[in-house]
């Protein structure tokens, strides 16, 4: 089945034309810093692909469309296919993924202007985290809250992190159903996922993707008193919103959201820059230790995602902070770059850790044939 997989990203849209019979890649491509000047926002991005596709593909037709929806509440534990309905479930979840199910549901619209008739598959974030039992979902807070609200973790890069942890699992050549690690997705958003016996059983986003790790304009934990704090001094919800979604992280501690260049400017000597690695290092490093205790010890540790595939300094940084759990890393393999799944631990660590690159857009195009085939046989 030929499909379209749109992958609305916080700052980036990527999108695949694949085969799924085939497994052939027809087209991709990745419309990239969104809310800069030439692609203003996800409207602008999507106009860019439509015409992107339409010229790589002129006379063949799409046959379904896949994409990746951050939030899918407790509703959604599998892709399905949308219509009206679940075009507005999905913004109504918006206030709890400020940065991403706009995006998606505006990318849904679109697609339905483009190709009317044309199949459609949301494929949720949140579904993979479904198995999260309640000591790792619940807060410690009045029950109401959760049920009027549906206030609980939820979790997030789930579809990244099923994939990887498949993969790491074959490559280790250990039954899924035994795997026990800690996967680490460090892109635009981060991050850490506890995984026993395959499955998901903590992980640090929340009730949005706001919270855990530093990440690139989030966050990640802070003492929710300041949120109260601040509302005392005159924030509005907006400003809290937009202050610690779009305006923290890496780039409130050094001035840039950006890996590459929080990297070169650490190395020019640029102290900001330093601190800002040294924070989000540490962060990540007591989850792992934490996850490494809540599997009850880890097998593996994955690095994924556009930070964890290819930003060998900071892996490296992350595995010197585990030296109480016996990981060691192999400097001449962590150097390596490469498209493929590999181990960069040395022979003696007491886990290993591997490299393994995601692959969100293959995981939805699956899942969208499957989804569209399924109800086709109902
Ligand atoms: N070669 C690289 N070295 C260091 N960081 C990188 C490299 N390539 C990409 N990144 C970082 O990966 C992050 C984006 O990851 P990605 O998974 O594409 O994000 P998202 O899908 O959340 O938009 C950015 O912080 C970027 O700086
Ligand atoms: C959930 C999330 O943070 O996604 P992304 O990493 O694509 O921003
Ligand atoms: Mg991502």
């Amino acid at each position: 089945m030929l499909i379209l997989v749109v992958n609305s990203g916080s700052s980036s849209l990527k999108y695949q034309v694949r085969d799924t019979d085939t497994h052939e890649i027809l087209t991709k491509g990745l419309i990239d810093r969104i809310g800069e000047s030439e692609v203003p926002d996800h409207r602008a991005a999507l106009l860019r692909l439509s015409e992107e596709v339409g010229q790589a593909l002129q006379e063949k037709k799409i046959e379904a469309v896949g994409h990746r929806v951050v939030h899918g509440g407790e509703r959604f534990s599998q892709p399905v296919l949308v219509d009206n309905e679940i075009t507005r479930a999905i913004e109504r979840l918006s206030p709890l993924a400020p940065l991403h199910n706009p995006a998606s549901a505006m990318g849904i619209r679109a697609v339905a202007e483009r190709y009317p008739g044309i199949p459609q598959v949301a494929v949720f974030d949140t579904a993979f985290h479904r198995t999260l039992p309640p000591r790792a979902w619940r807060y410690a807070i009045p029950t109401p809250l959760y049920r009027r609200y549906g206030i609980r973790r939820y979790g997030f890069h789930g579809t990244s992190c099923g994939y990887v942890s498949e993969l790491a699992a074959e490559f280790l050549g250990i039954p899924l159903e035994e795997f026990d690690a800690v996967v680490a997705h460090l892109g635009n958003g981060a991050s850490v996922t506890a995984l026993q016996g395959g499955r998901s059983i903590d992980t640090s986003m929340g009730f949005t993707p706001l919270a855990g790790l530093v990440m690139g304009t989030r966050s990640g934990d802070i003492d929710p008193s300041i949120l109260v704090f601040l509302a005392r001094e005159g924030y509005s919800a907006d400003d809290i919103d937009s202050l610690l979604n779009r305006e923290s992280g890496l780039l409130a501690l050094s001035g840039n959201t950006d890996m590459r260049e929080i990297t070169s400017a650490a190395e020019a000597g640029d102290q900001q820059a330093e601190l800002a690695l040294e924070i989000s290092a540490y962060r990540l490093a007591k989850y792992i230790g934490g996850y490494h205790v809540a599997v009850g010890g880890a097998r593996a540790i994955i690095f994924t995602a556009g930070i964890g595939e290819n930003d060998a300094a900071f892996r490296a940084r992350v595995v010197a902070l585990l030296g109480a759990l016996n990981v060691r890393i192999d400097e001449a393999a962590n150097s390596v770059r490469s498209n493929e799944v590999r181990r960069i631990s040395t022979a003696d660590s007491a886990i290993e850790v591997l490299v393994v690159p995601t692959d969100e857009e293959e995981a939805i195009a699956e899942a969208t044939a499957e989804t569209v085939l399924a109800a086709g046989r109902e």
